[in-house]
């Protein structure tokens, strides 16, 4: 690799323009800029044959005679330029040796004929080989003569050349002066021969010449062109010349040590080990429960083992051989750390956790209650199921009364909060003297006495110790019998609550402390952690890091104290922020793997974020005309591909309108009333036999209002339905919901409309399909509402309807394989769209319904 050439200035004798560009020729030449910085690279030449940098191209050079800028030169300077011409022509294309050179300047003085030739000559050859050339430096008179060939206008680069050492002034002077004398004589007679000489030495020249000028011309030549010189040089000389004067003085420019690539593939983590390394359960693992456990004692009793599969839990999930272990005590020295569960829907993630958890409370002092547990989910729906299968688990490890029965206890705002303050704590009088009178001390004061608890019942306090001081105010003015006071104690084991009624009943429950809470659970984590209600975090966390109580938080058969904390969604957050407001220790992360993919690239395994059930099966169908969306649904639901399992009990199966058809003559009375629905799912459960394997359906919508009246619209448009649709959103009673979601269980009504409040975590276990009416808000929403189907193993359909516009985010985005992992792609089917003309007969029925929809909302409003 080279870099541009900076030429050193011409003094090289050799260089093939040296002679030429001596003559006046050189007047026409336009100044040439003196490269400053860089000039052009020339390569070294092709020829295979080394070719000799002192070789002196002058040897090569043919002079025209016909050259024009020669011809302007004066008489004497064209004179001498012939001279040198004809002198450098007689040395025969011969490099001159030392020897060569001595010999030819004792020829000199004997032939005077070509003495000033041989003196440009020998000193072209001086130059040539300079540094080895002190003996041979030209006398006196020759010096002068060498001066005067080099007043040219490469004189300066010939002077640099010049020895610095002149002979003495006076010596030098006389010797001038003869040689002078001398050689004007001898310049006189040499001329004239020279004159005679000229026809018969150019004659070779002009044939060559003639010769060069019919071929094409040489590419080599570019240089010589360039420098605006007519030069006729035949190809051989040009072949020669060009890279002697492009190697002069020329290295490689030294260049920095080539970098060593570094192979290694590029890492763009930025995730901690934990994070970006889980551990990964697959999805065939299955062991029994009495597999766990390190030793004997430790891991879950054959006993539990049997009431465990008594309630249908036969062997543990995937998730759960990877998660109950690392719960589970182990008397190892190294520290068991906080638990974080990444797994598909209808996986098992509940028992996942309370098995270790109550199996680790059961273990408890028998007599004493203490708030050991925290286990926080967004919605009252999950704290009842999660409440159920604590029940289970606590039952299972009570062993039929043997060893004490954990308490579980819900706080979630369905009731009362003072309701809710009784079922959490219990309130006694204790005989203390001592805390009596400090409490009286504290009534006598005069502030204390003008308190009004009423007015601060519900104020917000900024610190903790704030809100203690408050609550203690109101304890204070509790009567008591005298020298008693009031001592608190838990009545629960574990509490399951929402994160609002969790922060209120610390800031507002006299005697509820999270002292003794040694497990902390959040399910649904990714919802709780980002919307992160009334800062629950803020409240929670820092009361679970004290350590006020000797040994408060020690966890028994383990050497592990302090808060385990479990972590749990279908969509897990990777998003550190949000993770570190939990104030983790040592995490581990387990994600339950979904369908092997094979990464395109490498040919590994591709890990996406969101894995679906194995078992579920997704389809999509597009609302041509969004007006008409309800007509679309109802259409998927008469189809085929919902109601073909619609089979009545001699086996036969039912047309469209007898599935759709309830059989029974209900009004349709208002959902949203309370006693109202009751009486409705009181009708509905006297479904006609016959619809007992009508498939159930779970349709969501974007929003309680939209659940509404799409529940409604569709009772209006197919009457005979209505008291198998409920209706499910959070604006509604939670009794109502509820009692919505047994009858559902029960498969007493076959459809219900929702809102996006049991799209996550609700358990159905008998739901076929679930109906995105409209499009989820996000992909982890999709992965939560279709995952309402297919769980615990079991199969189940999702249907998403979508329009022009949704259509582009739901193929790139929800149905890319490269954003959910999933066993088969999402199906396209066409039922509505073939049937675009058939919605005509219905539009007029659409719009009566719409207008009677609409005089209900008018009279509802007006009550
Ligand atoms: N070991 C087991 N054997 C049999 N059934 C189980 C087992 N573990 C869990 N199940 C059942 O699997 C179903 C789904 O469990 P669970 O509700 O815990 O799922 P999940 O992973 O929490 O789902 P989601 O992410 O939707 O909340 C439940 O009906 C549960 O009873």
């Amino acid at each position: 690799m080279y870099s541009r050439y900076i030429p050193p200035p011409r003094d090289n004798p050799n260089s093939p323009n040296a002679d030429a560009i001596t003559s006046s020729q050189l007047s026409q030449i336009p100044p040439k800029p003196q490269p400053t910085a860089y000039a052009r690279y020339v390569p070294p030449p092709k020829s295979s044959q080394p070719v000799s940098i002192h070789a002196s191209p002058a040897q090569h050079v043919r002079f025209d005679e016909d050259d024009e800028v020669g011809r302007e030169e004066p008489p004497a300077k064209r004179l001498k330029l012939e001279k040198g011409k004809a002198a450098i022509q007689t040395r025969d294309g011969e490099k001159p040796t030392k020897s060569k050179k001595k010999k030819r300047k004792s020829i000199q003085l004997d032939d005077s004929v070509d003495s000033t030739a041989a003196v440009d000559g020998a000193m072209v050859d001086q130059m040539d080989v300079q540094p080895e050339a002190q003996e041979d430096m030209p006398n006196g008179s020759e010096y002068a003569d060498m001066q005067q060939t080099s007043r040219s206008p490469l004189s300066p680069a010939r002077e640099a050349t010049l020895p610095a050492e002149k002979p003495p002034l006076e010596e030098s002077t006389k010797r001038k002066d003869k040689k002078k004398k001398k050689k004007t004589k001898e310049d006189r007679e040499s001329s004239v021969q020279i004159e005679d000489d000229i026809p018969v030495r150019h004659k070779a020249i002009l044939e060559k010449k003639a010769k060069s000028m019919q071929m094409a011309p040489d590419p080599g030549s570019e240089d010589v062109v360039m420098n605006d010189v007519a030069y006729k040089v035949d190809d051989d000389t040009l072949q020669q010349k060009i890279p002697e004067t492009e190697l002069h003085g020329l290295e490689p420019i030294p260049q920095p040590k080539p970098v060593v690539l570094d192979t290694s593939a590029p890492t763009y983590e930025t995730l901690p080990p934990w994070l970006a390394s889980p551990i990964r359960i697959s999805q065939d693992a299955s062991v029994p429960f009495t597999d766990f456990g390190l030793t004997l004692g430790l891991g879950i009793a054959p006993e539990v083992t049997e009431r465990l599969a008594s309630k249908g839990y036969k062997q543990a999930f995937a998730i759960q051989t990877g998660v109950i272990p690392l719960l589970l005590p182990n008397y190892c020295k190294k520290m068991q750390g906080d638990v974080l569960v990444s797994a598909a829907t209808g996986s098992g993630k509940t028992l996942a956790y309370t098995l270790p958890m109550i199996r680790d409370i059961s273990q408890c002092n028998r007599h004493t209650t203490r708030l050991r547990a925290l286990v926080v989910v967004p919605t009252r729906e999950l704290v009842k199921q999660v409440q159920q299968v604590c029940e289970e688990c606590a039952g299972v490890f009570a062993l039929d009364g043997a060893k004490r029965r954990a308490r579980i206890v819900m706080a979630m705002g369905s009731q009362s909060f003072e309701h809710e303050q009784a079922s959490l704590i219990e309130r006694e009088e204790v005989y203390d003297p001592g805390m009596y009178q400090q409490r009286m001390k504290r009534l006598s004061r005069s502030h204390l006495l003008s308190y009004d608890s009423d007015d601060n019942e519900n104020s917000d306090y900024n610190t903790e110790d704030e809100e203690k001081d408050a609550i203690r105010k109101r304890e204070d003015r509790l009567q008591t019998l005298p020298d008693h006071v009031i001592a608190y104690k838990s009545k629960a084991d574990i509490l399951i609550c929402t994160p609002g009624r969790l922060v209120e009943h610390i800031k507002f429950t006299p005697g509820f402390s999270l002292d003794f809470v040694r497990w902390l659970v959040v399910d649904e984590a990714d919802k709780l952690l980002g919307q992160n209600f009334q800062q629950w975090l803020d409240v929670v966390i820092p009361r679970l890091q004290t350590q006020d109580r000797i040994g408060a938080r020690n966890h028994k058969q383990s050497n592990l104290s302090g808060v385990r904390k479990v972590i749990l969604s279908a969509t897990m957050t990777r998003d550190l922020e949000q993770l570190g407001g939990l104030r983790l220790r040592q995490p581990k992360l387990v994600v339950l793997e979904g369908s092997k993919l094979q990464d395109e690239s490498g040919g590994g395994i591709k890990h996406t974020e969101h894995v679906l059930p194995v078992l579920l099966a997704e389809a999509a169908l597009k609302v041509s005309d969004p007006n008409l969306k309800p007509l679309f649904l109802i259409d998927l639901l008469r189809s085929r591909y919902i109601l073909n399992t619609a089979v009545d009990a001699s086996g036969s199966e039912l047309d469209d309108d007898e599935a759709l058809s309830s059989g029974t003559d209900s009004d349709s009375s208002d959902i949203e009333s309370d006693p109202a629905s009751s009486k409705k799912l009181t009708r509905s459960s006297k479904t006609p036999a016959k619809y007992r394997d009508m498939p159930t359906v779970l349709i969501f919508t974007k929003s309680n209002e939209t659940a509404l009246r799409l529940s409604r619209l569709l009772a209006l448009l197919a009457p005979s339905i209505e008291s198998c649709i409920g209706t499910l959103t959070s604006t509604m009673p939670y009794a109502t919901r509820r009692d919505t979601l047994r009858s559902f269980n029960a498969r007493k009504i076959r459809i219900i409309v929702a809102s996006d409040l049991v799209a996550r975590g609700i358990d159905l276990p008998l739901l076929d399909h679930v109906v995105n009416y409209d499009m989820p808000s996000s992909i982890a929403s999709y992965v939560h509402r279709v995952g309402r189907t297919a769980r615990a193993g079991r199969t189940g359909k999702a249907w998403t309807l979508f329009t022009n516009s949704e259509a582009r985010w739901f193929w790139n985005e929800v149905a890319s394989e490269n954003v959910i992992q999933r066993k088969n792609p999402v199906e396209r089917i066409r039922v509505t769209e073939e049937k675009n003309d058939a919605f005509n007969s219905e539009v007029a029925a659409y719009e009566a319904a719409l207008e009677k929809l609409g005089q209900e909302a008018g009279q509802a409003r007006h009550r």
